[in-house]
C-alpha cells in the first residue's frame, strides 16, 4: 500500500457549462459535482488527506458543503488563484515541508477509479511524475493559417487527471514556472518543460472532465450505471 495526499481542484468559474454558477455545486444524481468527486477520495485508503482549493467568492459555500459530509480524512481549504495553474500552485504552497507523492485532481473529474489511483501511484515511485492519459480515438488535424494538417494518432494521448509527483519536485517546478512566467494547461506539461520524464498509466474513458452541458447527460448515466453496479 502506498500513501498520498491529493490537491483537489474547484476554484474555477465553469463558464463552459453556461450554469450562471461555479459547476462544482451542480447536483448530478442529487449530489453537487464536487462531492462526487471528494467520495473517491475520502474512500480510498491510500489517500492520507485533502486539500480543496476554491474560488474564494464560494467559500462559504463549499464549507456549508463540507458540513455534510463525515469522514475521518482531514479536508484543508485553500483559497485559488485566477488560473488552474495558480490555484495549484497555493495548493502546494500550502502543504511546503510535506515529503511523498501528491495528486494533483480536477474536481470535475469525479469518475477516477481506484485501481487507477493505485496504478498511478506505484508509477510515481518510479518515475517521480506520472498522469492518467487514454489513446485518442478520433482523427486528429492541425491548422495552420487555415491549412490541414493530420497528426499521427499513434502517437497522440489525452491528459487526464490525477497527475501525480514527487511533492518536492512539483512544488519547485511550480515555483520555477511562477517566477519566469511560464504556463501550462496541465502539470505534466510544466514538467516536461523543465526536462523531466513524465510517466504514462493508461487511463479510462470514464474519467471525463464535466465541462460543457453536454457532459451532464454522460455524468448522470456513468452515475447511474455505478449505483446499478453496486
Ligand atoms: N482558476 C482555476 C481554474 C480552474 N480550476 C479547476 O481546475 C479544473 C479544470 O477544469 P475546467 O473544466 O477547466 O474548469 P473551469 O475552469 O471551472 O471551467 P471553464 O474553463 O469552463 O471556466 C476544475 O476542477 C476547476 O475548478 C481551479 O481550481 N482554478
Ligand atoms: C488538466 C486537464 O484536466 C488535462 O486534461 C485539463 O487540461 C484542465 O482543463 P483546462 O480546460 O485545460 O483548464
Amino acid at each position: 500500500m502506498r500513501s498520498y495526499q491529493a490537491i483537489i481542484l474547484a476554484a474555477g468559474q465553469g463558464k463552459r457549462m453556461k450554469a450562471g454558477e461555479n459547476k462544482q455545486f451542480i447536483n448530478i444524481s442529487g449530489r453537487p459535482l464536487i462531492l462526487h468527486t471528494l467520495d473517491v477520495f475520502l474512500q480510498d485508503s491510500w489517500c492520507a488527506a485533502i486539500t480543496l482549493v476554491v474560488n474564494p467568492k464560494d467559500e462559504e459555500r463549499m464549507r456549508e458543503l463540507l458540513d455534510l459530509v463525515s469522514s475521518q480524512k482531514d479536508i484543508r481549504l485553500v483559497m485559488g488563484g485566477e488560473e488552474r495553474q495558480q490555484s495549484v500552485f497555493s495548493g502546494l504552497k500550502s502543504l511546503k515541508g510535506y515529503t511523498g507523492i501528491v495528486f494533483i485532481h480536477d474536481g470535475a473529474r469525479p469518475f477516477v477509479s481506484n485501481d487507477h489511483l493505485h496504478a498511478l501511484a506505484e508509477a510515481t515511485v518510479e518515475n517521480r511524475a506520472a498522469l492518467l492519459a487514454v489513446p485518442v480515438t478520433d482523427t486528429i488535424k492541425q491548422v495552420v493559417n487555415g491549412r490541414l494538417e493530420t497528426l499521427d494518432r499513434k502517437t497522440l494521448w489525452a491528459a487526464q487527471t490525477p497527475q501525480s509527483f514527487d511533492f518536492e519536485l512539483i512544488h519547485q517546478i511550480h515555483q520555477q514556472a511562477a517566477e519566469q512566467g511560464v504556463l501550462g494547461t496541465d502539470d505534466a506539461s510544466l514538467a516536461e518543460h523543465y526536462g523531466y520524464d513524465v510517466g504514462i498509466v493508461q487511463g479510462s474513458y470514464h474519467n471525463i472532465k464535466v465541462t460543457t452541458p453536454e457532459d451532464l447527460g454522460k455524468a448522470q448515466a456513468f452515475l447511474g450505471s455505478k449505483q446499478n453496479n453496486k
